[in-house]
């Protein structure tokens, strides 16, 4: 490798001069070499370089399977082990000095037995291993909405990934060298023992630490560790917001373009709506989307009282099955190279492949690495990833690299609701907004290990990611209705609405842009609605549904509005947000009593 290697017999000096603020981070890769007493400590550079010399080790250890270079130059799969596949919320906890502070929506533990726990495990888990450290930026490296991190790991898969997902290396450590702070993240993969593997966040301390997983949103700290639940944290004490949302430009045929960020949970249509390519008629018009974002935004009101947002990610780590030409072009063009797949299954000449990706061709090798057998389940993993870099996505917005962010227009809650929900509706202003954010209920996915199906509360997506109180989160949100403030309007949508049938009743994908259209049109006051006690819903007439075909009873239940039901669905709404106690805004409470009441007349 010619890139920086540091014999552990001397002290690691990351570069930078004698007494700069690179001291304390010095001082913290020594300490933790020390305790995992790794054999070599490699300190990333994010060169072409660098990442080839990791490849091909990775390729001769069996890390990395190389994938058909004519099809798919450069690309790469990986099979975790088999019961490392998924987030673990069981095994992720909130470390706040309160217990209240971290609530009932997190797994807590003090920090002094969090860190002992973790220290424990963490005692010379990297012998034999080289120790990577990682500088990276999460946001353009130029944006004062950005902010640092350095992950240690012993995983060669966690830095090609971060590679791919952050701003990682050279122009990092350089900010990190300006700024002096940043956040703190240990990862060992462990041996992958999920009895001993644990996702332990300090807020307090902007610390992270991570054992025994190698899977994507427990092992690449800049994702969901720091940039959702270290951040969330970080962004009530500045001012700021950090969510579980997509981020699209919406352009008209008149050029005019408008941003929105979308909460949906995992596994829920993010990277869809992001990626989205317009009916062929609104294409002809000259209608498109522009993707800012897949998975993360950090908001923050500008000096006009708008929200401005960034995507603190420079990649996608999107689910595969499902992903094909007719549901999302855009991705599979982003993934024809240069790309990490894990757990899909292959094909007799090497292909990727995965359910729905419908492309004629057949699998041989499940994500096993055992020979495809249907009777035995899919070939891919139904949470099957792809790891590619933005910029390889053809609808990737040019002002994804703005340091100043986009401005948003309407945030959209959604959740899977076989049942009761309606394809789209409009809050009546930011408090109710804030209100169908936080009362926003989903049926778990293959995201994470666990059920999936059941239907649970996640509220703004951010269930397993907020790392704070919920009570405490549904505040800050609240705090941005103020005196000059210009607030999107909220939306919340239902991709996933079921007939009697089982099947879902909205075409969904390139369709979605019509909820879109309707949205934006609601934003500038020139669509009507029908109001009713859960808000506005668009009118027969008011959503454009030339050419789509819906039954009777699609009709009915994408836009109706089921009294008996939603007064049953906002008693449970009241009993949720009693769970939190005295702590949950009064504001709050009073807005669903005002909604429960105008259900029960
Ligand atoms: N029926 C239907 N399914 C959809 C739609 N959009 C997405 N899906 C399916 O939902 C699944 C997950 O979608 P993604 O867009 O990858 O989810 P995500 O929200 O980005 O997920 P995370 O990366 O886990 O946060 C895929 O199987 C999609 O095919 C839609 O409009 N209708
Ligand atoms: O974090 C991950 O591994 C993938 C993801 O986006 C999610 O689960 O929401
Ligand atoms: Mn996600």
């Amino acid at each position: 490798m010619n890139a920086i290697s540091h014999d552990v017999s001397k002290p690691a000096v990351a570069p930078g001069s004698e007494g700069s603020r690179l001291a304390s981070l010095n001082a913290w890769v020594a300490e933790v070499a020390a305790l995992t007493k790794p054999d070599a400590i490699h300190w990333c550079d994010g060169s072409d370089a660098e990442n080839a010399a990791l490849i091909a080790q990775m390729q001769r250890d069996g890390t990395l399977v190389k994938l058909n270079e004519q099809t798919h130059p450069d690309s790469w799969l990986h099979r975790s082990h088999p019961d490392d596949v998924a987030r673990v919320e069981h095994l992720t906890f909130v470390c706040t000095s309160k217990q209240d502070d971290a609530g009932p929506n997190n797994h807590w533990m003090s920090p002094s037995d969090g860190h002992k726990q973790m220290d424990a495990l963490f005692d010379g888990c990297m012998k034999g291993r080289t120790m990577y450290v990682i500088p990276y930026c999460m946001g353009p490296i130029d944006s004062p909405l950005s902010r640092c991190g350095v992950e240690i790991t012993d995983s060669p898969y966690v830095v090609a990934n971060m590679r791919i997902m952050t701003r990682m290396g050279a122009p990092a450590l350089a900010r990190i060298e300006r700024e002096g702070k940043f956040v703190r993240g240990l990862h060992s993969i462990g041996e992958l023992d999920p009895e001993r593997r644990f996702i332990m966040h300090f807020p307090e301390e902007l610390t992270i630490k991570s054992f025994g997983s190698g899977y994507g949103g427990n092992a690449l700290l800049g994702k969901k560790c720091h940039a959702l639940r270290i951040a969330s944290y970080q962004a009530r004490n500045e001012g700021w917001l950090a969510e579980h949302m997509l981020i699209l430009g919406l352009e008209n045929p008149q050029g005019e373009t408008h941003y929105v960020a979308a909460a949906f949970p995992s596994a829920c249509g993010k990277t869809n709506l992001a990626m989205l390519i317009p009916p062929e008629g609104y294409r002809a018009d000259g209608w498109k989307v522009w993707t800012v974002g897949d998975d993360i935004c950090w908001m923050r009101p500008g000096t006009d009282g708008r929200l401005y947002a960034i995507n603190p990610e420079a990649g996608f780590f999107g689910v595969a099955p499902g992903t094909s030409e007719k549901s999302n072009p855009n991705a599979l063009a982003s993934i024809q190279k240069n790309t990490i797949f894990t757990n899909v299954g292959v094909t007799a000449d090497n292909q990727p492949w995965w359910e729905g990706l419908d492309n004629g061709q057949q699998p041989v090798t499940d994500w096993r690495g055992s020979a495809y057998d249907a009777a035995k389940g899919p070939a891919a993993h139904p949470n099957s990833r792809f790891t590619v870099s933005a910029k390889q996505c053809p609808s990737y917005s040019e002002q994804a690299e703005n340091p100043a962010g986009v401005p948003i227009s309407a945030i959209v809650f959604g959740g899977r609701r076989a049942s009761l929900v309606p394809l789209v509706f409009e809050a009546r202003d930011w408090t109710h907004g804030v209100l169908v954010g936080a009362a926003m209920g989903s049926e778990t996915t293959a995201a994470a290990t666990g059920a999936v199906g059941v239907m649970r509360r996640d509220p703004m997506a951010m269930k397993p990611f907020c790392g704070y109180n919920f009570a405490d989160y549904f505040s800050h949100w609240l705090s941005f209705d103020k005196d000059g403030a210009k607030l999107p309007k909220i939306f919340h949508v239902n991709w996933f609405r079921k007939g009697d049938d089982g099947k879902f009743l909205w075409p969904g994908f390139g369709e979605n842009l019509r909820v879109l259209e309707w949205m934006i049109q609601r934003v500038k006051g020139e669509a009507s609605s029908v109001e009713t006690p859960i808000g506005h819903l668009p009118a027969e007439g008011d959503l454009n549904l030339d050419g789509v075909k819906l039954s009777e009873e699609g009709r009915a239940k994408l836009f109706g509005f089921d009294h008996a039901g939603w007064q049953a669905e906002f008693a449970s709404i009241g009993e949720y947000l009693d769970e939190y106690g005295p702590r949950m805004p009064q504001a709050l409470k009073d807005e669903q009593q005002r909604i429960a009441k105008a259900l029960s007349n």
